[in-house]
């Protein structure tokens, strides 16, 4: 098909065949251009009195041609060939510019974007003549060259989370002095990108950081709703997410909206940014640090060129990485496939209101129905072996309760020390880790304390449980629900804080939103500041004032847990008897 991209209106047939007839082209293998091809070009962008670009491949072959700048007829990134930051997209573009200048800005970040193999920019003289019997000539008044250069990426990871400069700096590229046309069909072709690809290659090996990696840009967006703290607390927050799921934080790209775009997120000019600077750096993944719908994801995928995920996909994966008992593996199945759901769906619709049509029929539809009722249906066997999972934690709490032992559940945000703590007062031995969601299933142990009243020792149970985070994807509520129903079961809950996180308080503001969503209402609270020992004194001084009842300790340092263990019973008591 000979399509002719960009803004036809207004171009006579004759025209239209001309630049069609471009197609027919052949340039040698081993040439950039030739000053035929380039003189043609230059004939038909004066003939219309537009700029117009021609994409050639590395076998010589006219691939695209479209009216309008390099800019505006780049080619989208998910119909580029496959390439890596080791490699050029393998496709040239030869375009005509109507002033007599440079390549501008614009047209090199649309070569970056597309990793074009090269860019040559003919500057038109807007007059010239056609000889008889063919070869225009005299069209052209000089030609530049540009591609894009190898750099040290890591110079590009400044420890400030800041984008890629408006100038494109940053970026590098080189252009040539203006050249005629035929030192520049002299240019050998083969020796500029295999060159070029040498030393990509040698510098992707040399800054690879792991090969299973994967090699990530985050997207950060700050709205009116959120405070910079906020904002800042967030992203540091994802990029440890990231971390904690394997992968390596190459950059972060932030921009400041009142309000998100409803198709990107972002706005058009930060999604070109990201894809500019993820391309530039070699990265294989965009993490969003909101939730995405659907469409979005499609729109950003499309534009972008490479997988875009937002933060709670980012979750998911750390508890699949996590699971290890039979009933973690079930709950964490359940929560990937009740998320990916409604985003199966979602595709089939916009599949439909594409129209019917060729390429719309057949098993395409089709086979995304069943696809999505063969997960509906392992989604409702899953939840029935979650149902079957619940009733049997109730039967052996049942079975505790009959013999009156009240128990207390350890809840805090993710990475607060609720493992270490039940280590420390019960010799457990639970896997504690600096990484969040280092436990997902819960475990509980007999801990010996003093009667409130009494004085006598007395036995209690302890749950350790999955730690909370900022906004838990609802379908991780959902799918959790056996394991967090250790929860609203217990007698009593210990409200583990690290205190030594500067978002401390905002972590006690999310873990008492999850509790208050859950739909039976969990016994009462103390709160414990943990990780005293890393710890200035006025912090210390302001958790004191805001929360006056709370207990100070340090769970791995073994400070204050003689004191923890006597406010515990007075905690139980006091649920014992208010029920
Ligand atoms: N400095 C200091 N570090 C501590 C203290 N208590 C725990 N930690 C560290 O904090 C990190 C997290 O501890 P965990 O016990 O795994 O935390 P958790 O609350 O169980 O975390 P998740 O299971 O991931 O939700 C580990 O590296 C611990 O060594 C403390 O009192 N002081
Ligand atoms: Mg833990």
């Amino acid at each position: 098909m000979e399509t002719i991209f960009g803004n036809l209106q207004g171009l006579k047939s004759s025209q239209l065949k001309q630049l069609q007839r471009l197609y027919h082209q052949r340039i040698p293998g081993d040439r950039i251009t030739t000053p035929e091809f380039s003189q043609r070009l230059a004939a038909i962008s004066t003939e219309i009195n537009l700029p117009v670009c021609a994409y050639v491949n590395r076998r010589g072959q006219v691939i695209r041609v479209g009216i309008g700048t390099p800019r505006q007829t780049q080619i989208p990134p998910m119909e580029l060939p496959r390439y890596g930051a080791e490699r050029l997209s393998g496709i040239r573009c030869i375009a005509t510019h109507l002033k007599i200048e440079p390549p501008n800005e614009a047209a090199l970040t649309a070569m970056a974007m597309q990793r074009l193999d090269a860019l040559v920019v003919i500057n038109i003289t807007g007059t010239g003549f056609t000889r008889r019997g063919g070869g225009a000539t005299g069209y052209v008044k000089e030609a530049y060259l540009a591609h894009l250069v190898p750099q040290d990426a890591r110079a590009l990871i400044p420890s400030a989370a800041i984008a890629l400069s408006k100038n494109g700096q940053s970026t590098s590229w080189t252009i040539s002095p203006p050249l005629d046309l035929d030192a520049l069909g002299q240019q050998d072709f083969i020796d500029l990108v295999e060159g070029l690809e040498a030393e990509f290659r040698r510098e992707f090996i040399a800054e690879e950081v792991d090969a299973d990696h994967d090699r990530v840009l985050i997207v950060g967006v700050m709205t009116d709703n959120m405070s910079l703290q906020q904002f800042h607390d967030t992203l540091a927050e994802l990029a440890r997410l990231v971390d904690t799921a394997g992968g390596d934080v190459l950059q972060t790209v932030q921009q400041k909206r009142s309000r998100i775009h409803p198709q990107t997120v972002i706005g058009e000019g930060k999604v070109q940014e990201v894809a500019l600077t993820a391309q530039t750096l070699g990265c294989n993944l965009v993490v969003f640090d909101r939730d995405l719908s659907p469409s979005q994801v499609r729109n950003l995928e499309a534009q972008i060129g490479i997988r875009v995920v937002d933060r709670t996909e980012v979750i998911l994966d750390i508890f699949a990485q996590r699971a290890q008992s039979r009933a973690g593996k079930l709950q964490v199945e359940l929560a990937q496939l009740e998320y990916m759901l409604p985003r199966l769906t979602g595709r089939g619709q916009a599949m439909s209101r594409l129209g019917g049509g060729i390429g719309t029929r057949g098993p395409g539809e089709t086979k995304l129905e069943t696809e999505r009722r063969a997960i509906q249906r392992r989604i409702s066997r899953l939840q029935q072996e979650v149902d079957q999972l619940q009733a049997h934690r109730s039967r052996l709490r049942q079975r505790r309760q009959h013999r009156e032992v009240p128990s207390v559940a350890l809840v805090g945000y993710t990475n607060a020390g609720k493992s270490t703590l039940l280590n420390a007062l019960t010799n457990a031995e639970v896997y504690t880790a600096d990484q969040l969601f280092a436990t997902l299933d819960p475990t509980t142990r007999r801990l010996v304390i003093p009667h409130a009243e009494t004085g006598e020792p007395q036995g209690i149970l302890i749950t350790d449980t999955v730690g909370f985070i900022h906004e838990l994807p609802a379908s991780l509520m959902d799918a959790f629900r056996a394991t967090l129903e250790e929860v609203t079961e217990a007698d009593a809950l210990l409200h583990l804080v690290d205190l030594s996180h500067p978002a401390w308080l905002s972590h006690i503001r999310a873990v008492r939103e999850i509790l208050a969503q859950m739909p039976v209402t969990p016994g009462p609270a103390l709160v414990a500041f943990n990780k005293i020992d890393q710890v200035d004194s006025t912090t210390l001084a302001l958790a004191q004032e805001e929360f006056p009842l709370a207990v100070f300790i340090s769970a791995s340092q073994r400070l204050g847990l003689e004191t923890l263990r006597l406010r515990l019973s007075l905690l139980i008591q006091y649920a014992v008897d208010s029920q």
